[in-house]
């Protein structure tokens, strides 16, 4: 068996013991690389720099930085992104369970080229980690020292059996390309692109061809020359012009060539001073048979600046080449070397017309001041990625996907995309086997009438939420009886009831953890409020997050005498909240989460589904003023404890927030006692160790019951549905109230709001949203020795009154 053999043989062993699956051992994996680019920065750095000559701040700026970017995110996303993703339905699987479960692929090979070594290798093996995957690390011959540096430095620090790292050049990655993969991704020139696709083809193994091409750059003379000059020169001149997206060549209309030459010049010397080669910020070519490559492109133009070389340093200065003809050398391949060739045009038409006379490139940038002119060029080519006034800063920007079309490449990858290139996205849909009628419109013998309903089942999609779906499974019901029964009776295309399909806007898209993140700082508590604030109080929220304006809003003041008593409302059982655990408490800028193990579960209530936990918090207020979200009656109470359950498969509430009941908040109201409560001793002196955004810490041996009472004294209970209660005021909530309220003295409280933060630095008091209009929603309540067998009637009655009062069905 050969060398490559065996790292395959072995990756593909250490991957059916199935521990890449683990999202575990997967962000174990992630932090370690995290370790290895903190600890071994100075290693790495001075294999780049004798490699291109990369100063240690460049390879960090251009290359490190960028990965540790990526770990960050996917480290802290990857729960999300492995969850089942739920999708929207048509009518005819409306009762079925219908989701997107991303698989990993198996064993994947990562060929690596050489011009960014760490970026362009590690990059996509964070990619495979994440999803789950075995890699195979193949890193460019090219790069002598880094290729070593990634063998020695590797091993130390990811599962060795399941990242090996085989180094070698043409016939090595060739030995390679003879085993079977489950993908490959390749990262290189597009002639050996072609050979990998071939080689992979044999076993129709998926690839990804993060390839190269000329990169075009068109200048309107309706711009800042000044600007769009110094920002080209970076873009060319960094990595001495070895950088995939580079812009190769610049379009431009005779009349500004020699101001734009002048502008180069200008910005070479700002970066590189008078003399680049002693500048440690400018670079060196790879080798000399990429030397001698570059030089010969030289050939027929005419320099217009730079053009000073030197073979035995490898060096070639930043050069600019003017009035350069399209048949000209330089113009006939990607030039990856530090020429900047200038090509004349009469304008927009021309250059338009010239680039996609090309292959399709890898980058296109345009430079203008004219939106008119960045519409034209966007609409009329095409390219992998579309920078105007800008160049190489798009591949910075985890939440695009980085790859190209065409000649310059397939697949994408960077962020969530890395995620889903390597991954298997595995359509699933769980049906029962009960509502047999349902289907009898789509078994034989087929009938135009039977086609009739299925028309109408499967060109209606619908996203109504675990509630909507009961009220329609209950019509399907009917349906199957019709469709089943009364076979004579015509099909009516016009029922008298209407599914309104659903589409975007109904209702606010998913937003990312990130947005998630990126948005909070802008809302605040009014407690934090001041005129010369710019954040929004609760009253503003709404304009910034439409949901907190919709007509199911929490928390809400409940008058004990216009409730609802219900008796298909049974107690709960808790799973789990016995248990002792270490929890983790950070303080969020707007109140401290305490995190909840997934294995604490929840069913029973009368909730339409299992339930995982999440997390915990406290609402408060201060100074003696009473911070309850919830009032009953009018009264608002010391202080709420809100428990947070994700109904399953959701793993977030990005995913759970089009189900009416896709989070299950179970909420306590507390009341001031003359004694001290022993339990909320540990939660006050966390809240002491996270004063500040962004802190937190362990608190150890936690039981959740030594807090709230046991299921069997939580039967009695007020039951609505509503929403979060910060924004984005997802309105996705089955709320629980429980009638016992918890004990807590006054100087508890004292200690529990005289602690934390803000995100603002300023004390975090008074953190509750007011009540908000009940608009119509009935507040039931429990009743006790309620019967199981009456929740699935209680939901379709709730569902029934809610979507006939948004208008869902007339
Ligand atoms: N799209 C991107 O993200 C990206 C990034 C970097 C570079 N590039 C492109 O890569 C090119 C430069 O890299 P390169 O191709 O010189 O790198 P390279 O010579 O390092 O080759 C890339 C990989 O292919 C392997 N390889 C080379 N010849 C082979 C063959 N005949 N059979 C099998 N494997 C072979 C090498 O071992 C190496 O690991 C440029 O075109 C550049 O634009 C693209
Ligand atoms: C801040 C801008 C970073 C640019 C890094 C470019 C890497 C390109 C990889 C392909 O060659």
């Amino acid at each position: 068996m050969s060398r490559e053999q065996q790292a395959v043989a072995r990756a593909r062993k250490a991957f059916e013991t199935g521990r890449s699956k683990s999202v575990e051992h997967r962000i174990r994996q992630l932090k370690n690389l995290q370790r290895l680019f903190t600890e071994k920065q100075s290693v790495i750095s001075a294999a780049v720099k004798k490699d291109l000559n990369k100063s240690e701040v460049g390879t960090q700026l251009y290359e490190t930085l960028g990965l540790e970017g990526e770990l960050n995110t996917a480290i802290n996303h990857l729960k999300e992104w492995a969850a089942p993703r739920p999708v929207e339905k048509n009518l005819l699987t409306i009762s079925d369970t219908v989701y997107i479960k991303p698989e990993p692929l198996g064993v994947v090979l990562i060929i690596g080229a050489w011009n960014y070594p760490w970026a362009v290798t590690i990059q996509p093996l964070i990619g495979a980690i994440a999803a789950g995957n075995a890699a195979v690390i193949k890193p460019s011959e090219v790069c002598v020292h880094t290729a070593k540096v990634m063998e020695d430095l590797l091993p130390l620090y990811i599962d060795k059996e399941l990242y090996p790292v085989v180094t070698g050049g043409v016939p090595e990655t060739q030995e390679l390309l003879r085993q079977r993969f489950d993908h490959i991704f390749y990262t290189g020139n597009s002639v050996v692109g072609k050979l990998i696709m071939e080689a992979a083809a044999k076993n129709l193994t998926p690839v990804t061809l993060e390839l190269g091409g000329k990169s075009p750059c068109y200048i309107d003379k309706n711009c800042d020359l000044t600007i769009a000059c110094r920002r080209v020169a970076w873009g060319k001149y960094t990595n001495c012009g070895q950088t995939c997206i580079a812009p190769d060549y610049i379009l431009c209309e005779p009349s500004i060539q020699d101001r734009v030459i002048e502008e180069v010049k200008k910005a070479i010397k700002e970066f590189y001073t008078d003399n680049p080669k002693t500048c440690p910020d400018y670079g060196r070519i790879i080798n000399q048979r990429h030397f001698k490559r570059i030089m010969n492109m030289l050939e027929g133009s005419t320099v217009a600046a730079g053009g000073d070389n030197e073979e035995s340093d490898c060096y070639i200065a930043p050069t600019v080449l003017r009035d350069v003809k399209p048949e000209a050398k330089v113009m006939q391949e990607e030039i990856f070397g530090p020429l900047l060739p200038i090509l004349s045009v009469s304008g927009l038409d021309e250059a338009i017309k010239f680039i996609n006379k090309g292959e399709k490139p890898l980058a296109l940038y345009c430079f203008s001041s004219d939106n008119k002119v960045i519409n034209r060029m966007t609409d009329e080519t095409s390219s992998g990625g579309f920078l105007a006034n800008d160049c190489l800063v798009h591949f910075s920007v985890g939440s695009l996907p980085f790859g190209g079309v065409g000649n310059s490449g397939m697949g994408c990858y960077h962020g969530k995309y890395s995620f889903d290139q390597l991954s298997h996205l595995r359509s699933c849909l769980i049906k029962k086997l009960n509502m047999e009628g349902v289907n009898s419109m789509r078994y034989p013998p087929h009938t135009p009438k039977k086609l009739g309903w299925a028309r109408f089942f499967i060109l209606n999609s619908v996203d109504l939420g675990w509630v909507g779906r009961m009220a329609l499974l209950a019509v399907m019901a009917v349906v199957a009886a019709v469709v089943l029964q009364t076979t004579s009776v015509p099909f009516k295309e016009k029922s008298n009831v209407h599914f309104k399909p659903f589409h975007q806007g109904d209702s606010e898209p998913i937003r990312s953890a990130s947005h998630r993140t990126a948005v909070s700082a802008q809302w605040c508590y009014q407690s934090q409020y001041s005129c010369d604030d710019t954040c929004r109080d609760p009253i503003r929220w709404a304009a910034q997050f439409p949901s907190c304006g919709g007509l199911r809003q929490s928390p809400i003041n409940i008058v004990s005498t216009k409730v609802h008593v219900n008796s298909a409302l049974p107690p709960f059982n808790f799973i789990g909240h016995t248990n002792t655990i270490n929890i983790t408490v950070e303080n969020k800028g707007h109140s401290a989460h305490f995190a909840l193990p997934q294995s604490f579960r929840l069913t029973g209530g009368a909730l339409p589904g299992h339930y995982r936990a999440a997390q915990f918090h406290f609402h408060w207020g201060g100074n003696g003023r009473p911070g309850s979200e919830h009032t009953i009656d009018g009264e608002q109470f010391p202080m709420e404890l809100h428990i947070v359950h994700i109904k399953e498969p959701y793993g977030s509430l990005a995913e759970a927030e089009h189900d009416m009941a896709g989070i299950a908040l179970l909420a306590f109201l507390f009341e001031e006692s003359s004694d001290d409560n022993p339990h909320l001793d540990s939660l006050i002196a966390s809240l002491g160790r996270v004063k500040n955004n962004g802190s937190s810490t362990v608190i150890p041996n936690f039981r959740l019951s030594d807090i709230i009472p046991s299921d069997k004294d939580l039967f009695s209970y007020y039951r609505y549905v509503g929403s979060m209660t910060t924004p984005g005021c997802e309105q996705a909530v089955a709320w629980t109230l429980f009638h016992r309220t918890l004990p807590i003295s006054s100087r508890q409280l004292d200690a529990i709001t005289q602690q934390c933060r803000f995100w603002t630095g300023q004390p975090m008091t008074d953190i509750f949203r007011p009540t908000q209009p009940l608009d119509g929603r009935v507040v039931y309540r429990s009743k006790a020795g309620a019967a199981l067998g009456g929740v699935m009637h209680w939901w379709v009655g709730v569902s029934s009154v809610l979507l006939g009062r948004t208008g869902l069905i007339h």
